[in-house]
């Protein structure tokens, strides 16, 4: 049975709503909708209108890659969605099957992970706040640990980790859960060339083993067209959509895609439509 409810309702036109919905995957029914969708920061002379309006549907179980200029808005449409910013307009949708203790769950590019707690206690953190306890805590939490690679280093702290063990950390704790949507922004951005490519690769089989929903926010061109099923190009501030593309690679995908001809024209083709709006990010001269 569909319920909606209403998650943000501030009283200045905007919702975001979510809903149980049990449709298959089969059809791939629309998992997140976004209409009309505008957010403005602070008012009057202060007001900076970082998002929108944008008309957005992305599939359940799509892994929809983000890009855009520096500062076009992509952390705030992903904010926005995670419920964690309230929009100026519009609403955002999202139907949810009701079947996670946390719907949607976050990793962002600095890790957000506790230095003071060691690596099992830091993965199960996610599931003692929603409810999740003693030993079937400790038993997911360990198979989140062992499925990122983090075997041996339960019981390190954070600060004796790499930046790449440390991001592990933080997707394992986001996966323990088990959320119907992962929002993911800029995740790999401070590790170095060879550490993202091995998360690249380690999240084309996450999300090729379980189907979920993910959002993943990139500078990169190149991560965006190896990991998504489209990558939708937001145009500078404010972030509208400029264009949304199927990437054709057939999954299951390896990162060793970027290598052939047909990856490299497209990155060409989005790299074209994406530099004027880099250049207006950064001059703020659209002539
Ligand atoms: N809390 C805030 N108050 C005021 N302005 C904000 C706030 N958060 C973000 N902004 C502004 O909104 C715009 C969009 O920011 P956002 O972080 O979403 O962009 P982005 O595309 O993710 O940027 P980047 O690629 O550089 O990380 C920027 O101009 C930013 O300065």
């Amino acid at each position: 049975m569909n319920s909606t409810t209403t998650v943000f309702d501030q009283g200045r036109e905007a919702t975001v709503n979510t809903a149980n919905h049990s449709a298959g995957l089969a059809d791939r029914p629309a998992k997140i909708e976004v209409r009309d969708l505008s957010l403005v920061f602070g008012v009057g002379d202060k007001a900076v209108h970082a998002l929108g309006p944008i008309n957005l549907s992305v599939g359940d179980g799509e892994f929809l890659s983000i890009v855009g200029p520096s500062g076009c808005g992509k952390s705030t449409l992903t904010k926005v969605v995670a419920g964690l910013l309230p929009p100026t307009k519009g609403e955002v949708d999202i139907r949810l099957a009701g079947t996670s203790i946390a719907p949607i769950a976050t990793v962002f590019q600095d890790y957000g992970i506790f230095p003071w707690k060691t690596v099992l206690e830091n993965v199960k953190f996610g599931l003692t706040v929603n409810g999740v306890t003693g030993s079937e805590a400790t038993d997911r939490a360990a198979m989140w640990v062992q499925k990122l690679g983090l075997a041996g280093f339960e019981n390190r702290y954070p600060s004796s980790l790499s930046g790449g063990m440390q991001q592990r950390v933080s997707i394992a704790r986001a996966l323990a859960v088990e959320p119907e949507i992962l929002l993911m922004d800029e995740p790999f951005a401070s590790l170095d060339a060879q550490l993202r490519e091995l998360l690249q690769e380690e999240l084309l089989r996450l999300h090729e083993s379980d189907g979920r929903t993910v959002l993943f926010v990139t500078h990169s061109l190149e991560e965006a067209l190896v990991l998504g099923d489209r990558v939708l190009v937001l145009t500078a501030r404010p972030g509208t959509l400029l264009d949304l593309k199927d990437v054709p690679f057939a999954r299951p995908r390896t990162s060793e895609v970027r290598e052939s001809r047909e990856f490299n024209e497209m990155r060409y083709e989005l790299w074209s439509h994406l530099k004027d709006q880099v250049h207006i990010g950064v001059t703020g001269d659209a002539s």
